[in-house]
């Protein structure tokens, strides 16, 4: 006997068709509902636990070690701390062990507690997958009580009261309440994270959630941004003069958020200004240009998914994060499709015939996941220059020797 068999639960992940699992609590005391997915990531868990794009959702990571780096005050992919991340809970299979890295700052259960995520270990989580695998994303509750004393009438309440994630426009949820500007460039080992000096270019982010690793990309591009609510305007995205407009990344479902992004990015599209868009921003381009939107069985979560870029007949290894996808079949006449998942086949990008607008449905600035795809906002700032009549800058760039 170890002894842990002995002790009382102090965690709980109630499924919605009633399955019951036991484990250890981390994070804040409490419990949350969403829905379940698994990511199948095996580094960068800050990143993904930060990610806006998990609002209403509970994580599930297939790699079995999570926390063992720590946490620290850089990899935080949220703008709008207000909104704090918007994942849901966290489910874990070993514990957390002390942090081994020379940038953590606290441990991993600490960190979760200050943004009142509830966590649960000890669950078997390849076990868990495999239900996801087979019957799709559930919603459930992730419960922490340390003297294991769980309300179970409130648990169950609050999985009752959990509507799903069709339908709910969360971005309006984890959006910035103000327009600020954003010259932050990307992280370098042993300077950190760097600020643009002279700015070439002027891009405007609409933001549906945005990553700030996003922001960066464009700030390496030489492009400072400004970064406006979801529910700007076209006239308000209009009146900062872009040389580009940027649709972010986000979460929930992409028809709801749709009802208000739609008409403006329609307008948007009528202006001829290069456009480019990330995930939910790519799901909300194709509804603008008349495809649709489908909720996905067990979606793609991950920092191993290989896409295929078809203009170039290159593959790339890409960072994805979505449960709804652009239906193929629903793309007019006018869009190609420029990528494709190889995992699956479904839709991973689409451009406009003679436009320069264009989105991918993975995450081409990463944290976490493969620089692969990095190329992309080259090609959309390759696009801003054609338009100033400047030189264009090589897609691939060969890292130093
Ligand atoms: N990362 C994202 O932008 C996610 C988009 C959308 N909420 C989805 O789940 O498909």
């Amino acid at each position: 006997m170890t002894g842990w068999e002995q002790s009382p639960a102090t965690a709980l992940l109630i499924l919605a068709d009633g399955t019951r699992l036991e484990g250890r609590g981390i994070g804040a005391v409490g419990h949350s509902a969403g829905e379940i997915c698994f990511n199948t990531a095996m580094t960068g868990y800050q990143e993904i636990l930060t990610d806006p794009s998990y609002a209403g959702q509970i994580v599930t990571f297939t790699f079995p070690h999570i926390g063992n780096v720590g946490a620290n005050d850089e990899d935080t992919e949220t703008v709008n701390m207000a909104a704090l991340s918007g994942v849901r809970g966290v489910v874990l299979k070993a514990d957390i062990t002390n942090p081994s890295n020379y940038r953590s700052l606290e441990k991993l259960d600490t960190w979760l507690k200050k943004r009142n995520i509830v966590g649960i270990t000890g669950i078997d989580t390849r076990a868990l997958t495999a239900l996801i695998r087979q019957s799709g994303m559930p919603n459930g509750v992730v419960a922490h009580a340390p003297d294991g004393h769980f309300d179970e009438a409130s648990i169950k309440a609050e999985l009752n009261a959990f509507p799903g994630l069709v339908g709910l426009d969360l971005a309006r949820e984890v959006t910035t309440a103000q327009t600020y500007h954003w010259d932050q460039t990307g992280w370098k080992l042993g300077e950190g994270y760097g600020t643009l000096e002279d700015p070439e270019f002027h891009i405007v982010a609409v933001d549906f959630g945005a990553k700030r690793n996003i922001l960066r990309c464009l700030a390496d591009q030489g492009a400072k941004v400004t970064v406006v609510p979801a529910s700007a305007s076209a006239a308000d995205i209009l009146s900062h003069n872009p040389d580009g407009i940027f649709l972010s990344n986000g979460p929930g479902d992409p028809a709801a958020t749709g009802q208000y992004a739609v008409p403006t990015i329609k307008t948007l599209l009528d202006t001829g200004k290069p456009m480019f868009g990330i995930c939910l921003g790519h799901q909300l381009l194709g509804l603008a240009l008349g495809a649709t939107t489908t909720k996905m069985h067990q979606g793609h979560h991950g920092a191993n998914h290989p896409v295929k870029d078809l203009t170039t007949g290159k593959v790339e290894i890409t960072s994805m994060n979505h449960g709804f996808a652009v239906e193929k079949a629903s793309l007019p006449p006018g869009i190609t499709e420029t990528h494709v998942s190889l995992f699956d086949g479904s839709n991973a990008g689409l451009s406009v015939d003679g436009k320069p607008v264009f989105s991918v449905q993975y995450h081409p600035e990463a944290s976490p996941g493969p620089r692969d795809s990095h190329y992309l906002f080259t090609r959309f700032l390759n696009h801003v220059r054609a338009q100033k009549g400047l030189a264009q800058k090589p897609e691939y760039v060969a890292p130093a020797a």
